[in-house]
């Protein structure tokens, strides 16, 4: 048999089919639903990924947003990319509802193709840096049908912690699958001359302290006591410790992807003209709150860990403090001390 080293082709490379295949065997019940959700969901993010490696063209053609020689619609990325997801999702006989970043209700499967997943997703994150060619992503949480008969309100507005599984897709200077189906984190690299997800990442864990706090410090005027102490004592620490560095891409996927692999925090607080935030609950904050517990590290609302927050509705916004545990929990003390 050839060698297929020789050609740069590891045959034998844990790919994310087969870690997503090894993982359903841990269930001897398993019916291989959530295996085919996740192809079916890789391959919109392939596709939406192979979008964006274009999307500078596009600009540069002025084309998205026009019509093409055909008379065709050339689709905006954030547009294509939702369709993608729906198109994707849907029409993998494992899903029955739909909740999109992008659609104001939710999507209902058609009967004849349903099954028993809800997945919730934001399609194109930090969808405002595309036209500057800075890192983009897709985030998604899934989770189970409980309910009998027709999908139910309840069953869209669970809990994070009911999820079966979340993760997120980074369009950086690679393209990056960070995945948990409840038993840790991993992240697999798109290798794009195979179009393989190649686990390069295995059980990644965030630091307990880091050396970075993140967020848009242009509404600082508008922050809490507490949190505007905790963000003086980053820049001017207690004991002649060095000072933390600042980083914010303002792509949440791009923010939290370096929070986990460096350590850190990452906020998105309450603002006295936003009581709840930014970041959306249910296809934001939840899926990324799995994760970095997932990872050991904390995702807190300022009230309650992100996960133990029942949604009112599908669209609603929640405060996130997310990132190495001592780091999150340092802030959450800050706050405690001076806003109560
Ligand atoms: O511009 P701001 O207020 O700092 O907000 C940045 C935040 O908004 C978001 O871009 C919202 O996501 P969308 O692009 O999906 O709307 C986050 O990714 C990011 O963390
Ligand atoms: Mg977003
Ligand atoms: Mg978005």
């Amino acid at each position: 048999m050839a060698d297929s080293k020789q050609y740069g082709i590891e045959t034998d490379a844990m790919t994310l089919q087969r870690f997503v295949l090894q993982e359903q065997r841990r269930y001897p019940d398993a019916t291989g639903d959530l295996t085919n959700l996740l192809t079916s969901l890789l391959t919109a993010v392939k596709a939406i990924s192979s979008a964006v490696r274009k999307a500078g063209l596009a600009q540069l053609y002025g084309m998205a947003g026009t019509t093409n020689v055909q008379d065709e619609e050339v689709k905006k990325l954030d547009v294509l990319s939702n369709e993608l997801m729906i198109n994707m999702l849907s029409s993998s006989y494992t899903t029955c509802a739909l909740v999109s970043e992008e659609n104001k209700d939710v999507i209902q499967v058609d009967a004849s193709h349903q099954g028993k997943y809800i997945v919730a997703f934001d399609p194109l994150d930090g969808s405002s840096n595309i036209d500057c060619l800075v890192s983009i992503g897709t985030i998604f949480g899934i989770w189970r049908k409980t309910s009998e008969g027709d999908v139910a309100m309840s069953d869209v507005l669970q809990s994070g912690r009911k999820m079966v599984a979340a993760g997120y897709a980074l369009y950086g200077s690679a393209t990056m699958v960070v995945l948990s189906t409840g038993h840790g984190v991993n992240g697999f690299m798109l290798d794009p001359s195979l179009g393989e997800f190649i686990l390069t990442n295995p059980n990644m864990k965030c630091k307990s302290r880091g050396k970075v706090y993140s967020l848009n410090e242009g509404y600082g005027k508008k922050w809490s006591k507490g949190l505007a102490e905790y963000i003086r004592t980053r820049k001017d620490p207690a004991d002649g410790k060095p000072p933390y560095g600042q980083r914010y891409v303002g792509s949440m996927v791009a923010d939290v992807h370096r929070t986990l692999l460096n350590g850190g925090i990452f906020m998105y607080p309450a603002t006295s003209e936003a009581p709840k935030g930014k970041l959306r609950l249910l296809y934001e904050c939840n899926p990324m709150a799995f994760i970095m517990e997932q990872a050991g590290g904390i995702a807190h609302t300022g009230k309650v860990p992100v996960l133990d927050l029942v949604p009112e509705s599908i669209h609603q916004r929640s405060p996130i403090f997310i990132g190495s545990k001592e780091d999150v929990e340092e802030c959450l003390e800050t706050m405690k001390k001076f806003d109560e």
